[in-house]
């Protein structure tokens, strides 16, 4: 069974119809990027999935549980989580509450302050500031900050949004490394990457949006290698 399986999924902002009918699948345990160029319709399908969009047809399939008719907040319960591109870390909380908000959806049943130790052991930047107000910390902590908040009620499956829009270097090297291992450990993950060539060498596979469509789906590896398909539908 697929971990998420889209099916001619269409979605609309007011009149503006921007997806066509796509359909993609991610399975359980695997890293899939989700590229193309500004515009194409990558965040839309994403939010689409959360629940995010005014208005979406079609299917949307996580762990066989059919998503559309479902509101935002009982897709969160499902074991899916979201890292949207504007981080949203919260003004006024430090690190540690921003953390508590991730476990909110859980409704007790993960024991808070272990969560939260095990967090710190995996992400050591954001250990020595969890007393800190989040919004002090650098753009690329923010980002760490917001994988860890989606990663701390253990989801089976994290839809990111350009992690590594903005960020040094360095953290985009650790933030893969933190992929990888996530994926290693089971967790399915769906990249939304406009650093193309970063993402295809972390995912398993590849799919390419343009205009709203599906135009392309192989294995990662095989699109890292076609430059031509990159340049057609990813260059900016
Ligand atoms: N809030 C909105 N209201 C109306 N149209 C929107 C809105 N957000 C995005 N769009 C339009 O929807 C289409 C798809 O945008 P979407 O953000 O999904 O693309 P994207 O591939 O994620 O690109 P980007 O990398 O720029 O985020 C674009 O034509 C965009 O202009």
């Amino acid at each position: 069974m697929a971990m998420l399986e889209i099916e001619g999924l269409n979605a609309w902002y007011g009149a503006s119809h921007v997806l066509h009918g796509i359909s993609l699948t991610v399975e359980p345990g695997e890293i899939v990027a989700l590229v193309g160029r500004n515009g194409a319709g990558k965040t839309s399908t994403i939010r689409a999935v959360m629940g995010l969009m005014p208005k979406a047809t079609g299917s949307v399939r996580f762990a066989d549980t059919e998503l559309l008719p479902l509101p935002a907040h009982a897709r969160f319960g499902l074991g899916l989580a979201y890292v949207p591109e504007e981080r949203r870390i919260v003004p006024g909380l430090t690190v540690r509450e921003n953390l508590q908000l991730g476990l909110v959806a859980s409704d007790g049943t993960i024991d808070e302050r272990q969560a939260i130790d095990e967090i710190a052991r995996s992400f050591p930047r954001l250990k020595e500031r969890l007393d800190q107000q989040g919004v002090t910390m650098s753009g690329g902590e923010q980002q760490m900050l917001a994988i860890a908040r989606a990663m701390i009620a253990r989801p089976r499956m994290i839809l990111l949004d350009e992690p590594s829009e903005g960020i040094m270097p360095i953290l985009v090297e650790e933030m893969g490394v933190l992929f990888r291992r996530l994926r290693d450990e089971g967790t399915t993950l769906l990249l939304v990457e406009q650093n193309v060539e970063w993402a295809l060498k972390l995912a398993d596979r590849a799919v390419i949006i343009d205009q709203g469509e599906v135009v392309h789906r192989s294995s990662a590896a095989a699109l890292l290698a076609d430059k031509a398909i990159q340049e057609r539908y990813c260059a900016v």
